[in-house]
């Protein structure tokens, strides 16, 4: 691991001099121990509570949590937008949240942002919306005019670019957000609820493009949401935070198929209906006699068609009862329920023989 030596550094008390551990190049943001504390003239409140998460570059990072998590509070960090009370932000391996004046000018070039309200300057055109960052980072008008161009045609707009943005729909001046954002080449795109205005069809289109974002510029994106889908269809990995603490963590497919935290498991549960309610599953129970298994979706290369197989081999009938089907991260994952009927010794085997293949539990008739 390489160190940076760090001058002039204001925020934690260090000495003027300090020398601070940067993260791995592989690392596009590092929230390290990160605590914030607002403090109005009556109370203080402490709104990030040691966070320390890694966010490897070129992922797409979803950050999520009911309201007043301090998921917006976390993500603004990453711009310095907010400063941390105590901890350190890294972003490409600057400590950001050290930075002042023009370092930190230049640092934000970096590090695009996209907004729920779109933030776009009413009296500007498009073309001028887009502009507007290459034209205070100094850049000479014929580059502006190319780059606005070809930013234009990345977002699906060039037939907009005298548009002003009242005329635009939603989906429309969100393309302008994320134009706009790109304009000076990040390597990193932060998203503050930037879908949640938009209805589904024109969410899907915005997230669409977020993903061709990241693959075709490879830029790192960490976006905040309270929605839960937009996450599982757009992100690698995923945070649950929780009254200013990260509770979870993982892969966006390990999380959803197995969260562990009982927030998270009630955030899957409200979204995906892979798992029976306690209503259904009384009434799976009322009307099929035979005994009944819960067999876990989690393999999504498993080939063997064990259903089949193992009522051929074992002399039971294998029926599903219920079942769900959810996709996250592009795999597939869910739970079936299915009714084994036939001999009990047959019904034992078989049950033994499939848990040799999925993860089985036997669901008790009552
Ligand atoms: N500038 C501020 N001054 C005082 N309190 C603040 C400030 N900004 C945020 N907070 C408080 O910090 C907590 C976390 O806010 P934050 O906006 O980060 O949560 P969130 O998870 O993004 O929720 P939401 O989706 O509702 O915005 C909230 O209780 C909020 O009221």
């Amino acid at each position: 691991m390489t160190s940076i030596l760090i001058r002039g550094r204001e925020t934690s008390g260090l000495p003027a001099t300090a020398t601070v551990k940067a993260p791995p190049v592989t690392t596009a943001i590092e929230f390290r121990d990160v605590s914030k504390t607002f403090v109005t003239r009556r109370t203080s409140f402490s709104a990030l509570t040691n966070v320390s998460l890694s966010i490897p570059r070129g992922d797409i990072f979803g950050i999520v949590g009911y309201s007043g998590a301090g998921k917006s509070t976390l993500l603004r960090t990453v711009n310095a937008l907010e400063r941390p009370t105590s901890g350190s932000v890294f972003v490409n391996g600057h400590e950001i949240s050290a930075l002042r004046g023009r370092a930190l000018y230049q640092a934000r070039q970096r590090i695009g942002m996209i907004f729920q309200q779109f933030n776009l300057l009413q009296s500007r055109t498009v073309f001028a919306n887009i502009a507007y960052p290459l034209a205070l980072a100094g850049v000479a008008k014929p580059e502006v005019v190319d780059r606005v161009e070809e930013l234009l045609e990345f977002v699906g707009l060039s037939d907009k670019a005298f548009a002003y943005p009242s005329r635009l729909s939603g989906g429309q001046k969100q393309r302008v957000g994320i134009a706009r954002a790109l304009a000076n080449r990040p390597d990193v795109l932060i998203s503050d609820e930037a879908t949640s205005a938009l209805d589904p069809d024109t969410t899907a289109e915005v997230l669409e493009l977020l993903k061709r974002t990241n693959a075709e510029y490879g830029i790192t994106i960490a976006l905040v949401t309270h929605e839960i889908d937009v996450v599982r269809s757009i992100a690698d990995r995923v945070a649950v935070m929780e009254r200013g603490e990260v509770v979870e963590h993982g892969t966006a497919y390990r999380v959803f198929s197995r969260p562990e935290h009982p927030t998270t498991r009630r955030f899957v549960s409200s979204v995906l209906q892979h798992v029976p309610s306690d209503e259904t599953l009384d009434r799976i129970r009322r009307t099929h006699s035979g005994r009944l298994v819960q067999i876990a979706i989690d393999n999504p290369d498993a080939s063997d068609p064990y259903l089949s197989r193992i009522s051929r081999e074992h002399g039971v009938d294998a029926t599903v009862v219920f079942g769900g089907v959810s996709e996250i991260a592009a795999k597939l994952f869910g739970s079936l329920i299915v009714e084994l009927s036939g001999d009990d010794r047959a019904v034992d085997a078989a049950i033994r023989d499939l848990a040799r293949t999925v993860s089985v539990t036997e669901v008790p008739h009552g």
